[in-house]
Formats: C-alpha cells, structure tokens, sequence
C-alpha cells in the first residue's frame, strides 16, 4: 500500500486525529461517551481495524456489525461520521490514498445502514 502513502504511521495519525474530532463532536461524541470509558484499548482496536483493511496485516478479526445495529444509529449520525473522516484523511494523506480510504470507510458505512435496515423493526405508524 506505499503507492497510495499509507503506512502504521500514517493509520495511527489518522485515528487519533480522526477520534479526537469525534469526541468533541455535538453529535456523536455523547454516543461514543456513553460506551467508551477508557478511549486508548478503542483507538489501539481502530489501528489494528484500519491496519488491515489497508496494509492486509490481518490484525483485527472482530465482527464490528452487531455492535453497531445495537447503537440506534440513523442516517445523520453516518453523514457525520463520514464528513469527519472524509476531512481527516484529506488532512493526512496524498489524494489517492486518502481516497482509498474514504471508499473503504464509505463501504462499510452502507454495509452497517443495510444491517440496521435489516434488523431494526419498523415502528408502528
Ligand atoms: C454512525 C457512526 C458510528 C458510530 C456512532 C459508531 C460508534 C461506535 C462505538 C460506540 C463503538 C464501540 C463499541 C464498543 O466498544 O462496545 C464502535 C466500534 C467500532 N466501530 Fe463504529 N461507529 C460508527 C461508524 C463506524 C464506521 C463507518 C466504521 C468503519 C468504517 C466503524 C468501525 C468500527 C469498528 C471496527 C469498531 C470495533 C468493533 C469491535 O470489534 O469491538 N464504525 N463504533
């Protein structure tokens, strides 16, 4: 992945940077507050996460689906998850690798939404 300017540097910069936002964020820090107490073990399973989806290292096996169909997440909390990523690796990489990611991040986003749509039973009108 050096053609797009990746490495484990560059992922931990992007997750710090990336969770720091997120902690003051208006709208999803609070959601992450209620369930993150101690950040360093999230932002140390978010490196190995992004390690292998862009380095192959195969450091995270976790199934981060169920975690995130229980959140109660709707579409504006995805928007802003992205836009806030979006940023940081523009930020942080060169053009195509922060793009790399961004695809990625945009991917699992909608796999997550599909999930929710598919788990969530519709409220009663
Ligand atoms: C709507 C925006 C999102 C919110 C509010 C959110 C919130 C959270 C929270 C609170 C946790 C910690 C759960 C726990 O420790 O019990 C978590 C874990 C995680 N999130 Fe998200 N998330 C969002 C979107 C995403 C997206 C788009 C990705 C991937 C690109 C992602 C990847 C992960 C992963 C890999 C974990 C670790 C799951 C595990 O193995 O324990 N999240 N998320």
């Amino acid at each position: 992945m050096a053609a797009v300017g990746i490495d484990e540097a560059g992922i931990e910069r992007l997750v710090r940077r990336f969770y720091g936002k997120i902690m003051t964020d208006d709208l999803l820090g609070p959601i992450f507050g209620r369930i993150i107490t101690d950040w360093e073990p999230h932002l140390r399973k978010m490196m190995d996460f992004w390690s292998s989806i862009a380095l192959l290292t195969q450091r995270y096996d976790g199934r981060p689906m169920p975690v995130h169909i229980q959140l109660g997440l709707e579409p504006p909390h995805f928007e802003r998850w992205l836009s806030l990523f979006r940023e940081t690796a523009h930020e942080l990489f060169p053009a195509d690798g922060a793009e790399f990611l961004i695809g990625k991040a945009e991917n699992i986003a909608r796999s997550f939404q599909m999930g929710i749509q598919f788990f969530t039973v519709p409220k009663k009108p």
